[in-house]
């Protein structure tokens, strides 16, 4: 019920967050851009100039500076470098000296802060030199973007340098160590959401730009109050749909009580199918509940109920009493038949089950071979008082067959650690056969399984002559299904059986 509730919350932190440092990025793409265009030009400045190959400061080289001063857009000032003297520049006057350069870079770019081109205490200019040429820009200018709030800080980082090369607002230069090889990051550091966008072109250069926290908060608050509603209406209706199955539950469980007490179970059988000789061999045991109110209850409604609470074991001791009622004495004269009982994990918990079922084999005089105990995936959860319960089983003769094989938790390396005797076929599998369907393939790699575990196989819910003939062919040995005949009294089932059929065992 919390879950709708704290998923919106969290939804609304979310899409908060990704909204705000989308804004965030998008701001440090656009000075990114601006950053990397300012230093192509400057790049391409100096090498034209080298490229020009004119004496320094000749008539020809102050022109040449002057035209690229006035072409492009970023650059300020192109000038001749000796030293730390800017001896000329297309700005004309006397050679300046420079400041000593801030930093150098990898690309043999030196850097100078405050160029000093202008008179005056705030100097805007920074130098960037090579090969004898400075290209002095303006600081401002790649930070000189639009955005939604005002109090956006703007920058570009150079890894190098370990510093803030340009920056509008408050920026720390420590941020570059959280860029990482991506390109793009974002974060929350103190009250600001700071993106970081790495340079492709000059791998150095990093533009930040930090969003002041408080709109990131103003906006979770929006969208939160947008989408809680919605996320306590989902809980308020989990709650209900918890409180209703909870209620159904419980009055499941009275209702299974009573139906124990007042003996309201019934047993069908399914006949069970030598795949060689046609006969019918064994019968598995389902059992159906008939409430006095009605329609009858299936089991998939009511034994998962009684398997969550303490019930499953009285259950399952009801069912070996209705077997005795219903096949004792069959069974008694019939030693090569079969009866298939489907125990819980719950029932493999202890021996309690053996000697229940004990004492039935003691009351009928039917023999353990009758019996052929089916147990699901599930029940190898606790797998040493299951293997305990499997061998006090087969040591009495009793057949133990895995049940719904391959719909739960089936593993070749648990599986090959139990003695078992039957390994069956899920319906779901046998369904899949000769339909083309990805599962088509599965039940050829369980055949292949129970072959190598040396278990015969059983194939459930055969519905089809096609599929019965390919199990046939395949080499499985017993079958049941809607083919051969579905749950029925077992009156019918021991009428179905023939006398010549050949032996289970053997
Ligand atoms: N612990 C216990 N579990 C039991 C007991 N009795 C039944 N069960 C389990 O309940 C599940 C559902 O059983 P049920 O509704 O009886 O369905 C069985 C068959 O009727 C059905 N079936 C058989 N053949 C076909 C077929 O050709 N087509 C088709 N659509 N359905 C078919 O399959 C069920 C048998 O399943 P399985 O046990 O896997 O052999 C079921 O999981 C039972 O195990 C009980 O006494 N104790």
């Amino acid at each position: 019920a919390g879950g709708p509730p704290w998923i919106a919350l969290h939804e609304a932190r979310r899409q908060a967050y990704d909204a705000e440092a989308e804004l965030a990025l998008n701001y440090a793409r656009d000075v990114l851009h601006r950053t990397d265009e300012t230093a192509r030009q400057a790049m391409e400045a100096i090498s034209q100039l080298r490229r020009a190959g004119l004496a320094s400061c000749s008539d020809a080289a102050r022109a040449a500076m002057r035209e690229i001063d006035l072409t492009s857009t970023y650059i300020q000032a192109v000038g001749h470098l000796n030293g730390d003297t800017m001896e000329c520049s297309s700005q004309g006057g006397p050679p300046v000296h420079l400041n000593r350069e801030a930093f150098h870079t990898s690309r043999d770019v030196a850097v100078y802060d405050a160029v000093p081109l202008v008179a005056g205490g705030r100097n805007p200019l920074i130098g960037l030199a090579r090969e004898g040429v400075i290209v002095v820009v303006h600081r401002d200018l790649p930070l000189d973007i639009w955005t939604a709030v005002p109090d956006v800080a703007l920058g570009v980082l150079h890894l190098e340098g370990r510093r803030a090369v340009m920056a509008r607002g408050p920026v720390d230069p420590a941020w570059m160590d959280r860029v990482g090889a991506r390109g793009e990051t974002t974060f929350v550091a103190g009250d600001r959401l700071v993106a970081l966008v790495r340079s492709r072109r000059f791998v150095t250069t990093v533009a930040v730009a930090a969003v002041p926290a408080r709109y990131l908060h103003e906006r979770v608050a929006a969208t939160t109050r947008r989408l809680v509603p919605a996320g306590l209406f989902g809980g308020l209706a989990a709650a209900a749909a918890i409180l209703l199955l909870a209620r159904q539950r419980m009055s499941m469980t009275s209702a299974l009580r009573s139906a124990l007490r007042r003996g309201e179970f019934y047993l069908l059988y399914q006949p069970l199918i030598d795949m060689r000789s046609g006969a019918c061999v064994g019968a598995e045991a389902l059992l159906r509940w008939q409430p006095p109110s009605g329609e009858d209850v299936g089991p998939d409604l009511f034994i998962p109920v009684a398997e969550q609470t303490s019930l499953i074991t009285r259950v399952t001791a009801r069912v070996l009493d209705l077997v005795e009622r219903d096949a004792g004495d069959f069974l008694a004269r019939h030693p090569d038949f079969h009866i298939g009982i489907n125990l819980s994990p719950a029932d493999l918990r202890s021996c309690a089950v053996v000697e229940r079922i004990d004492a039935l084999l003691a009351r009928t005089g039917a023999r353990p071979t009758n019996l052929i105990v089916e147990i699901t995936e599930r029940g190898f959860l606790h797998l040493d008082s299951a293997r305990a319960v499997i061998a006090a089983l087969r040591d009495r003769g009793i057949d133990v067959a895995i049940d719904d094989f391959g719909t739960g938790y089936s593993s070749l390396s648990y599986l090959e650690t139990l003695d078992l005797d039957f390994l069956k076929i899920d319906r779901s599998f046998i369904e899949a056969i000769g339909t083309g369907a990805p599962t088509s393939q599965v039940v050829g790699h369980i055949m292949a399984m129970a072959r190598t575990l040396d278990l015969r196989m059983i194939a459930e819910g055969v519905e089809s002559e096609a599929q019965a003939e390919f199990l046939r062919t395949h080499g499985v040995h017993y079958a049941q299904g809607w083919l051969y005949g579905k749950p029925m009294s077992f009156a019918d089932v021991a009428r179905l059986t023939s006398y010549a059929r050949r032996p289970v065992r053997g």
